[in-house]
């Protein structure tokens, strides 16, 4: 007969599988094991010769005693010898098994009962390294450690599928984006753009403690993998090696309103009218009438067809987009007549650059500007340009960053740019990195378009339900884990993958200084290795 008295010597032998069925195991451990949410276990089935792994989903106290109250009685301690019969019951979720070859197969099987089970250690997750990919993010967790062998690396073709970074706000959510970008730096995988709207990337923020917390300029090895396109004046644009950024009225069309307005039905309509008119000549068309009652009769403007187009619409629709403009130009220096970075913004992202936009204490609508212009150009360009047409994976691709999404990305409201470019951005070689406290409130649809999910701690209930349900691995049994994840702790969902990732993201500060960040030198590598 078997039982959990320990039978074998060693701690290990008292691990052991009890059940439950192919989707879901329970095990016996001793009742003082440290043992904790997320932790990887091993289960190593003699009999088939094979070595399963699972990670711990849940855990309670248990015992083999008939008297259910047992445990509260007075002088429990004195009667019931611990040791023996009570234990903790622990719940896991298969992850799957390595076959003869070391190939990561699916649990397709359960392991034979009574199979012994340990903890993993340092040697079990050698085998993740074949699939992990260059952007190196952080390390494998496991149990309150990391596993220092074990860096989690994303893969570049998972990306362009898009990707999800889920925070509650101070659960290291920047600090993510920055190592990722600092990846992306020297690694030059794809050329990735981010608005960033409070300098917080480009030269960091005072952290809650004062300490310090730098920016993507402060990881110089690898400058060059940085272009940053600025508002800043002058001196700073040079300290900060940036460009001026310009955005010409030419780069504008009347679609790019939509994310920073809001628009009645009969403004809609003026702006399909006039869809393919060009920005230079919307606005000076806007800024030149003044759509008094009669406004058609007395136009003696230069755009007579234009007028022709717009004479059916009232008068106050006309004069709420005319203001609408008035606020557009007056609000964004850097948008001018003449003057353009955006060919130099395409031409960054295809050299594989981290292209930050840096508009210091510019408004939310600013940033929702130059992101759906210069979403919707590179989306148009590359549709237009037949792009990877004939090729599967062309060189070129890009990621474009989208802070606080939901406010563009959400059910019903979402803008048609960035909805286009989660539903299509894949043929054409962009992904977005959909970045959100608040998963729920991204539609559903764009949510199953996502193939990296990058989950920090997420506080809210249905937050948590929202990326469970909709993530490509199934996330549900870890809902304990994710609830419990501290600062700079995350579960990573990959495709390359085979299964959720419990990860601790690099700090930044350290990142960048470690030294397989710095740039490597062949030739001095080569004297090194060969005296
Ligand atoms: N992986 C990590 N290792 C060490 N420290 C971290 C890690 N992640 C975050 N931190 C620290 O925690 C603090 C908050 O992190 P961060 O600014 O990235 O949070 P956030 O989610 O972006 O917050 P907010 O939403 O307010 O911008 C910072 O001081 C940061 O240095």
């Amino acid at each position: 007969m078997t039982n959990l008295i320990d039978i074998d010597t060693g701690d290990a032998a008292k691990f052991r599988l009890i059940g439950q069925n192919v989707l879901n195991y329970r095990c016996a451990v001793p009742y003082t094991s440290e043992i904790s949410l997320g932790d990887l276990l091993v289960v190593r089935d003699t009999r088939k010769e094979i070595t399963f792994y699972a990670k711990v989903t849940g855990m309670q106290h248990a015992s083999n005693f008939a008297d259910a109250n047992w445990d509260t009685r007075p002088h429990t301690g004195h009667f019931y010898n611990l040791g023996e019969d009570v234990f903790l019951l622990l719940e896991a979720t298969p992850l799957g098994y390595l076959d003869e070859e070391g190939r990561f197969r699916k649990p397709k099987t359960i392991p034979t009962k009574f199979s012994q089970i340990r903890p993993a250690e340092e040697e079990d997750f050698v085998f993740l390294n074949d699939y992990m990919g260059v952007i190196e993010v952080g390390l494998v967790r496991n149990g309150t450690g990391t596993i220092q062998s074990a860096p989690v690396g994303l893969h570049p073709h998972d990306l362009t599928q898009h990707m999800g970074v889920f925070a509650t706000t101070g659960m290291g959510k920047s600090n993510f984006m920055k190592v990722f970008s600092a990846s992306c730096m020297k690694t030059r995988p794809f050329g990735l753009l981010m608005v960033d709207p409070h300098g917080e990337y480009l030269k960091g923020r005072a952290g809650p403690t004062g300490g310090s917390n730098p920016g993507l300029t402060h990881y110089k090895t690898a400058r060059d993998g940085l272009a940053i396109f600025s508002t800043r004046n002058e001196k700073e644009i040079r300290d900060y090696g940036a460009s001026t950024l310009s955005i010409a009225y030419d780069d504008f069309r009347p679609s790019d309103l939509y994310p920073i307005f809001d628009f009645s039905e009969a403004q809609t309509e003026i702006l399909e009218t006039i869809g393919d008119l060009s920005g230079s000549r919307m606005i000076d068309f806007f800024g030149s009438t003044d759509f008094t009652e009669d406004w058609y009769e007395s136009y003696s403007g230069a755009q007579h067809e234009t007028a022709r187009r717009l004479k059916e619409f009232h008068e106050t629709s006309l004069r709420s987009v005319k203001r609408k403009l008035e606020i557009l130009t007056r609000q964004n220096s850097f948008f001018r007549r003449t003057g353009s970075s955006v060919q130099a913004i395409r031409s960054a992202l295809e050299k594989s650059q981290v292209v930050l936009i840096d508009i210091p204490g510019m408004r939310e609508q600013s940033e929702l500007f130059i992101l759906s212009l210069l979403t919707r150009t590179l989306l148009n360009e590359r549709r237009n340009d037949g792009f990877g047409a004939d090729d599967d994976t062309p060189p070129g691709q890009i990621l474009i960053a989208i802070e606080e999404a939901q406010r563009v990305l959400g059910p019903g409201r979402g803008t048609a740019v960035f909805r286009e470019c989660a539903m299509e951005g894949r043929k054409f070689g962009i992904g977005l990195c959909v970045i959100t406290q608040q998963p729920k409130n991204i539609d559903p649809r764009i949510l199953a378009q996502i193939n990296t999910y990058v989950v920090l701690g997420l506080s809210d209930k249905s937050d948590r339900a929202m990326i469970a349900s909709s993530a490509k691995q199934d996330l549900t049994p870890l809902d304990g884990e994710i609830q419990t994840l501290e600062r700079g702790e995350a579960v990573i969902s990959t495709l390359s993958v085979p299964f959720p990732i419990s990860c601790r993201i690099h700090a930044f500060d350290a990142y960048i200084k470690r030294p397989t960040m710095q740039k490597t030198d062949p030739i001095r590598d080569g004297l090194r290795n060969s005296f």
